[in-house]
C-alpha cells in the first residue's frame, strides 16, 4: 500500500466562511491513473475542495499534496503538473482559440513550435479546427468548454480536476470529452472531477467519494459504497440518496 504513488492528499483540510463550515476536517488520497469522481449535493464543498487544490483558496488548516508536493508550501513546484477546469471557465472572448491556446501554453513557459504543434492537435481531436478562424466569443457553450478543456491539457498536466465537465455538453460533445479523460488515465495520469450526473460518475469513475457538509461520509468503488449504504444491488443514485439522506 505505501508504494502507491498519490496523485492527490488532502489531510485534515479545513475551510471556514465567517462561521460556516464549508470544508471540515476533510482528508482524502486518491491513486494515479484513475477517474475519481467528488459527488455531494449542492452546498456540500465540492467546489471550495477542488479551488483549495487548485492553490485558488487557502485552506485555514490541513495539508494538500499534488503528486507528493505540498500546495501549501511549494504551490508552484505542486500545481506544475496540474490542470484545473472550473465549472465556468474564462476564456478571452477576443481571441482565436489558437490565439488562446498559444497564450496560456505561453503562461506555462512552453516553447512556441511545441505550443503550437499541441494545439492544433488537440483542436482537432476535439472537433474545433475547422472552427479556428471564430473568436472564443462567438462560440456556444460546449465548443467554449472543449476550448477551455484544451486550455487545461496544452502543458500536458499529469492531474486534472474538473468542476462539472459535462454541464451543457450535447451528446456528441459529452462523448468527446469523456473519452479525452479515458484515454489521459490510460496514460498513466489523473481525473478527478465533479459531477450531478450520477450516471456518469457510475459508468466513468473507478472510485468515489461523497462528501456532504463538508465531510467525507463515504468513499470507495461502487460495490464498496453498495455495502457502507446497504443498498446491496442499488444504482449509485440509490447508494448517493441513501447515503445523504442519512447525513442529513
Ligand atoms: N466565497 C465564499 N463566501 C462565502 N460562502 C461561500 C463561498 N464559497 C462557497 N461558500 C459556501 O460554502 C458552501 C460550499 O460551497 P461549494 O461551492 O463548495 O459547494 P458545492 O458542493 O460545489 O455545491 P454545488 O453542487 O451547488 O456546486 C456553500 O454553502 C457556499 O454558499
Amino acid at each position: 500500500m505505501e508504494n502507491i504513488q498519490w496523485a492527490l492528499e488532502l489531510q485534515d483540510v479545513n475551510k471556514t466562511f465567517g462561521s460556516f463550515k464549508a470544508v471540515d476536517h476533510l482528508t482524502l488520497r486518491i491513486g494515479t491513473g484513475q477517474i475519481y469522481a467528488l459527488l455531494g449535493p449542492n452546498g456540500a464543498g465540492k467546489t471550495t475542495t477542488l479551488r483549495m487544490i487548485a492553490g485558488l483558496l487557502i485552506p485555514d488548516g490541513g495539508e494538500i499534496q499534488i503528486l507528493g508536493q505540498s500546495v501549501i508550501s511549494n504551490p508552484q513546484a505542486a500545481k506544475r503538473p496540474l490542470a484545473y477546469l472550473p465549472d465556468e471557465p474564462l476564456l478571452y472572448g477576443k481571441l482565436r482559440p489558437m490565439e488562446y491556446l498559444e497564450f496560456v501554453a505561453g503562461l506555462w513557459g512552453m516553447n512556441a513550435t511545441e505550443a503550437y504543434q499541441e494545439a492544433q492537435e488537440l483542436l482537432k481531436w476535439l472537433d474545433l479546427w475547422e472552427h479556428r478562424s471564430a473568436f472564443a466569443e462567438s462560440y456556444s457553450r460546449g465548443m467554449k468548454q472543449k476550448l477551455a478543456l484544451a486550455g487545461a491539457l496544452i502543458h500536458k498536466p499529469q492531474v486534472m480536476i474538473l468542476d462539472e465537465p459535462l454541464t451543457g455538453l450535447d451528446a456528441a460533445a459529452a462523448r468527446q470529452v469523456k473519452d479525452l479523460l479515458s484515454q489521459f488515465v490510460k496514460d498513466g495520469n489523473t481525473v478527478v472531477l465533479t459531477t450531478h450526473i450520477l450516471e456518469v460518475a457510475e459508468r466513468m469513475s473507478e472510485r468515489i467519494a461523497i462528501i456532504n457538509k463538508g465531510q467525507i461520509i463515504a468513499e470507495g468503488s461502487l460495490q464498496e459504497l453498495r455495502l457502507q449504504s446497504g443498498e446491496a444491488q442499488g444504482t449509485l443514485e440509490d447508494v448517493f440518496l441513501e447515503l445523504v439522506g442519512a447525513g442529513s
